[in-house]
């Protein structure tokens, strides 16, 4: 099987990257595999700006081919919040609970019908010597009023996605991945990088 490295230290990223890729042929391998030492301070204030700044780092330090996700949940009536903040939204220690615990606190005088929001992902594709490749996808949904599911990572529980009438949490890896804003950005990827297909 071949093996690819993801620059993430995120289980849950990992599981998703896991069911994406390995369809695909690939063994997923992570920061925690070959790095664990590695912590690249995201000091970006884009998605794009931190992917390419793992990425980078990553590849240099292990002279190899690295994909590294930036995402983030946008939430329109909060204009775009928390955004390139999601994983510290609820402070630095990164964490799912608190920061969901923060996002229905603050979407509580919310109207229903305005409690749009997407996550978007932006992947940087890097190697030693090669300028670095930035591939993006987004997944459109509606924030709920409380958690739904156990599956997945983040915010998830609180993500409604319309066309399967459930949280992402409450979908199975296989289905998250069909539409998700990770899936779509390798399927992106996939149309440019040899061997990646794109199903
Ligand atoms: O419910 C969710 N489903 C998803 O599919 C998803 N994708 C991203 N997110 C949120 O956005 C942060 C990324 O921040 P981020 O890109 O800096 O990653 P991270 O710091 O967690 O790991 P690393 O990859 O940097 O090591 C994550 O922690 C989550 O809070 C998601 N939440
Ligand atoms: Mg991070």
């Amino acid at each position: 099987m071949k093996e690819i490295i993801i620059a993430t230290k995120n289980k849950g990223k990992a599981k998703d990257f896991e069911a994406l890729l390995e369809p695909m042929g690939y063994k997923v391998l992570t920061l925690h595999d070959v790095a664990p030492h590695i912590d690249v301070e995201e000091t970006g204030e884009t998605f794009e700006a931190n992917a390419i700044l793992k990425a980078e780092a990553i590849a240099q330090e292990l002279q190899a081919t690295v994909i590294a996700d930036d995402s983030g949940l946008e939430i329109e009536a909060l204009d775009g919040e928390p955004g390139v903040y999601s994983a510290r939204y609820s402070g630095d220690e990164k964490n799912d609970e608190s920061n969901i615990d923060k996002v229905l606190q603050k979407m509580v005088q919310v109207p229903d019908d305005e409690k749009t929001a997407r996550f978007r992902c932006v992947l940087a594709l890097a190697s030693p010597g090669q300028e670095t490749i930035i591939f993006e996808g987004t997944c459109e949904g509606l924030i709920t009023d409380e958690r739904k599911g156990d599956k997945g990572f983040g915010y998830d529980p609180i993500f409604y996605v319309p066309e399967f009438e459930k949280t992402m949490a409450e979908m199975e890896p296989e289905e998250k991945a069909s539409v998700s804003h990770r899936g779509n950005a390798i399927r992106e990827l996939g149309k440019t990088m040899p061997g990646l297909s794109g199903n």
